[in-house]
């Protein structure tokens, strides 16, 4: 039998693979199907062990999350691990690019840590269950007075039950290749419980994933945790100053691991 008919059609599976379109689309389903997928393996684990939402579900999801980077070509590079080793409440805020960030984030979670996340997201599936279940806090960004009230109260409980929060001060994805600026929230939290806020930022995934080019290859990404700033004795007024302070320290810290200056900062400012 003559099967060479059958050449073009072997082609075309190879034109996809290097299609950087297709390789675009096919990592982005295949990321939202795979973590679908592990949180249906993660739920029932969860409710075995601990009966329902609890904090301590977080090391489940963290041990089932951290070969993902893996499978999508990515790689991880965390210093400042010193300024985690600390006992205690504290905050956590970073700079927020894309949903990869639960990668990095898994990367560098503490024992006893948690997310504050916008109230949509327990609507994401098997994925929104796991989210309850691991304890996250859910704020509606549409009803300022509601979300602070939610946030006054988990002051109290990381208090009470010695636990750590996650803050995206940000308050939204942003791929600007800069930092947006900051919500008050997180340095409200900090401040109300009396706890150090520690700063993570993760370098620029433009070099790897852009949206709008629809590209989305192999990369590195560093993570760097910054020393804990202190709010002990501040009130509600240092709120603006802590906030100013924070988002400084990042913003450079974000230019210098994203391989830019200051000066020149990326495609976007001015000639
Ligand atoms: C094995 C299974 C595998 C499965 C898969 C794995 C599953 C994954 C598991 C785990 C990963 C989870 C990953 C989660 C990721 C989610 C990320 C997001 O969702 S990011 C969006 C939500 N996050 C935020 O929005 C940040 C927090 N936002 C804030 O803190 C805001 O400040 C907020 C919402 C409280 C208010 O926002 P405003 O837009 O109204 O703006 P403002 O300027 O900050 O506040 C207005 C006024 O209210 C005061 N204010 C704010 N908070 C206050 C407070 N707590 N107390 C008193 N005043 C406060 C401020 O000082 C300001 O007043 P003055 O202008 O200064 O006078
Ligand atoms: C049909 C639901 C699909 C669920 C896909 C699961 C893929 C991984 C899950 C990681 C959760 C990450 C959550 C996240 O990064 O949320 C985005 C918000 O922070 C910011 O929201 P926005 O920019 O203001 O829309």
């Amino acid at each position: 039998m003559d099967a060479l008919w059958m050449l073009p059609l072997l082609l075309v599976p190879l034109l996809l693979l290097t299609s950087s379109t297709f390789v675009f689309y096919f990592k982005k389903c295949f990321y939202v199907a795979w973590m679908m997928m592990l949180a249906v393996i993660a739920i029932p684990i969860c409710i075995l062990k601990s009966g329902g939402r609890d904090i301590e579900n977080m090391r489940v999801i963290r041990f089932l999350v951290r070969h993902v980077k893996y499978l999508l070509g990515l790689r991880f590079e965390v210093s400042g691990w010193e300024h985690l080793q600390m006992d205690g409440p504290y905050v956590i805020i970073s700079n927020h690019q894309s949903s990869l960030d639960v990668l990095g984030l898994m990367e560098v979670l503490p024992d006893r840590c948690t997310m504050i996340a916008k109230k949509e997201l327990i609507y994401a599936g098997t994925v929104g269950i796991i989210c309850w279940l691991g304890g996250i806090v859910f704020i509606n960004r549409q009803k300022t007075s509601d979300a602070k009230s939610v946030m006054a109260d988990a002051a109290k409980t990381m208090l009470k039950e010695q636990i750590r929060l996650w803050v995206f001060p940000e308050g939204t994805r942003n791929q600007k290749g800069d930092l947006l600026p900051f919500k008050k929230g997180a340095f409200h939290l900090a401040v109300q419980a009396q706890v150090p806020i520690i700063p993570i930022v993760f370098s620029s995934y433009s070099n790897f994933y852009l949206r709008k080019e629809r590209e989305f290859k192999s990369g590195t990404i560093s993570l760097k945790v910054l020393p804990k700033i202190e709010t002990k004795g501040l009130t509600s007024d240092d709120v603006s100053s802590l906030s100013d302070q924070s988002y400084a320290i990042m913003r450079s810290t974000f230019l210098e691991i994203s391989g830019r200056t200051p000066q020149s900062n990326g495609p976007s400012s001015a000639h």
